[in-house]
C-alpha cells in the first residue's frame, strides 16, 4: 500500500471479513433531544432511528442546526437524550452510571475533532498513547504499529506536534483515536481545518482504516467531497433523518443537499 495508491480515492469495499450477523456498532432508537421549554423549546432530535454497521464509514450531513452534533453526542454518551435509546453495540447507554459511561467512552470509543487537540510538549508517540497511559491500559504493540504505519507516521514518532504540518497533526489525532482499538470512532468535521489535498489524504486514510482494518467510523461533515469517501451518507433536517445515500459521489450528495433549501 502506497500513498499514491491511497490517493486513487475511496475504495468502496466494506470490510470483507465482517460476520454477517454482527450487531450494529452504534444505533439510535426513536431518539429525541429537547432543549429549553416554552417559547425557547428546541427539538434538536425528533425521533431518530438509525443503525451504523460495523466496519462501515458513515457520514452524517445536514444544514446547520439540523441535529448532527447532538446525534453524535448522544450516541457517544456525551449528552443524554430526552427520550429514546442510544446504543453502542448492544449496550444501552441509559443503563450506565456516569462512571460506567466514562469507562465505555475511554475503552470503546475514539474521537477525532476539527481542532487536533495535541499536547505540544509531548512527542507524537506520547500523544498517541496518552489516552492509554491515563487509563493505565497497555498498548497492543502490533495494532499500534499497524496504525502508525498506515497513517504514515513511523518516521515522525519522536517529533513534537509543532514540527508537523496540519495534515500530519490530524493523522496523529487519528492514530490517538485508534490506539485503544475502539469499537467505533466519531469524527466531528475532521478535515475542517485542512486544505483540499490534505483533506483528501486524511479521508483516504480513514476510508482505508475502515475497509482494510475493519474500523467503524461515523463522521459529521458539511463537505460533500469529504462525505464522498464514505460508504453511506445519512441526512438530517430539523432533527429528523430525511434521506440516505449509499456509496455516493460528491455530485449526488450536493444534489441531495440542495433539496434542503426547499425545506
Ligand atoms: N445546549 C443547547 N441548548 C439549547 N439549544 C441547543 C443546545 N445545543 C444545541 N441546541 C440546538 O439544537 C439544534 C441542533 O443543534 P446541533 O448542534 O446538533 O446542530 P448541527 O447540525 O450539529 O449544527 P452545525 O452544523 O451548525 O454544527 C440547534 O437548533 C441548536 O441551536
Amino acid at each position: 500500500m502506497t500513498w499514491a495508491h491511497l490517493r486513487h480515492g475511496p475504495a468502496h469495499q466494506p470490510y470483507a471479513h465482517q460476520p454477517p450477523a454482527a450487531p450494529p456498532a452504534a444505533s439510535a432508537v426513536d431518539l429525541a433531544k429537547v432543549y429549553g421549554s416554552g417559547a425557547r423549546r428546541v427539538a434538536a432530535l425528533d425521533g431518530v432511528s438509525v443503525a451504523f454497521q460495523q466496519g462501515h464509514f458513515t457520514a452524517i450531513m445536514g444544514p446547520s442546526g439540523s441535529g448532527k452534533s447532538t446525534l453524535m453526542q448522544c450516541l457517544a454518551g456525551l449528552d443524554t437524550p430526552t427520550s429514546g435509546r442510544a446504543l453502542i453495540g448492544d449496550t444501552d447507554l441509559a443503563g450506565l452510571s456516569e462512571r460506567q459511561l466514562t469507562r465505555l467512552r475511554r475503552e470503546r470509543i475514539g474521537f477525532i475533532f476539527q481542532a487536533f487537540h495535541l499536547l505540544p510538549a509531548l512527542t507524537v508517540a506520547e500523544n498517541i498513547t496518552l489516552p492509554l497511559a491515563i487509563t493505565g491500559r497497555r498498548p497492543d504493540r502490533q495494532w499500534l504499529d499497524q496504525v502508525v504505519t498506515t497513517l504514515g507516521l513511523t518516521d515522525r514518532l519522536r517529533h513534537r506536534p509543532g514540527e508537523l504540518s496540519g495534515g500530519q497533526q490530524q493523522r496523529v489525532a487519528c492514530a490517538r483515536a485508534l490506539a485503544g482499538r475502539p469499537d467505533i470512532v466519531f469524527a466531528d468535521e475532521p478535515t475542517g481545518n485542512l486544505d483540499t489535498p490534505t483533506s483528501a489524504e486524511v479521508l483516504s486514510l480513514l476510508a482505508h482504516l475502515t475497509h482494510r482494518m475493519g474500523q467503524t467510523i461515523i463522521m459529521v461533515t458539511h463537505d460533500p467531497a469529504a462525505a464522498a469517501y464514505t460508504d453511506r451518507v445519512v441526512f438530517l433536517a430539523d432533527g429528523r433523518i430525511t434521506d440516505e445515500l449509499h456509496r455516493p459521489d460528491a455530485d449526488q450528495i450536493l444534489d441531495r443537499m440542495k433539496r434542503f433549501d426547499h425545506l
